[in-house]
């Protein structure tokens, strides 16, 4: 296991540099600055369509940028070998939007996909093994590694996706819209599960919510897109203080009040908790 470290400057896991996206016409990021530090968990908000998913596809190289740099652990994005994509790609682990499971598959046979990809001796029963301890490790009882993703509930599809993002060991976690179609209580213990695995394993972890609880209980820091960029990164104490309209609509309307009321009251019940 990893000592937990500070974030901070100096260590960046993820560096986005002046990115610019379109398709057709339409621009979708303008000059995008984004640096994500190593071992934070760093929420990524927006309205629906601000390109939070594109920024997050074009950091794993599943998008390519019109221009741009891209690096992550040190290394730039563009123009890698396949030698040293395949390298990246072992360190990080990703959770799409809605799980991406292969529903033909077991839960087990889903964990194992990316094992199977990038370590091709490993012989099947330690392959069976692996993939029960990851399984094991997102909270799942033993007996969803036979099922298929049908036979679950929609907690337990996340967390199995969250079992083969896992996988590989990755240093990195990439998390789409994690606790969408969660209800409140299967959404506070996923952010539960995550935090904790996150300190655990000494993980970064980008993650994309619409989810103010989510921001507040876990998210040391928050990065918000609009207008094609990013146009803040920071706390939530310290994003309340700019002055930048969707931000305080975000944060000060109705929802952002109870959720602030809600982590509020967490930290009363809790005081000794770290803060998030
Ligand atoms: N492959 C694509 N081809 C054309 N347009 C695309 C493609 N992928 C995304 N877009 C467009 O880019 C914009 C940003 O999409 P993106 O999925 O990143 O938004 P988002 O911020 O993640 O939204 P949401 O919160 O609704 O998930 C949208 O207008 C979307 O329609």
């Amino acid at each position: 296991m990893m000592a937990a470290r500070k974030p901070s400057d100096d260590d960046i896991a993820i560096k986005v540099r002046g990115l610019n996206n379109c398709f057709g016409d339409t621009i979708i990021h303008e000059n995008l600055d984004l640096d994500v530090r190593r071992g934070e968990i760093l929420g990524v908000v927006g309205g629906s369509g601000t390109g939070k998913s594109v920024l997050m596809r074009s950091i794993i190289g599943l998008q390519t940028p019109v221009s741009g740099e891209v690096e992550v652990l040190g290394q730039p994005m563009v123009g890698m070998s396949d030698e040293e994509t395949l390298a990246i790609r072992k360190r990080w682990g990703i959770m799409f939007q809605g799980g991406a499971l292969f529903s033909t598959l077991t839960v087990a046979e889903n964990v194992q996909v990316p094992l199977r990809e990038f370590y091709p001796q490993l012989d099947k029963p330690f392959l069976d093994s692996l993939a029960a301890y990851k399984i094991q490790l997102a909270g799942l009882p033993a007996d969803a590694g036979p099922k298929y993703p049908s036979e679950l509930s929609g907690g337990m599809v996340k967390r199995a996706a969250l079992s083969r993002a896992l996988s590989l060991d990755p240093e990195l976690l990439f998390l789409d819209e994690p606790t969408a179609g969660l209800d409140p209580i299967g959404a506070a213990a996923f952010d539960d599960l995550t935090l904790e695995l996150q300190r655990a394993l000494g993980l970064t972890v980008f993650l994309i919510t619409h989810d103010l609880d989510t921001l507040y209980a876990i998210c040391d820091r928050v990065a918000v897109l609009a207008d094609k960029k990013v146009i803040a990164v920071g706390t939530i104490p310290e994003l309340l203080k700019t002055n930048h309209e969707w931000i305080q609509e975000y944060f000060n309307g109705p929802r952002g009040r109870a959720a602030t009321g809600a982590a509020q009251r967490a930290k009363t019940a809790a005081p000794d908790k770290e803060d998030a």
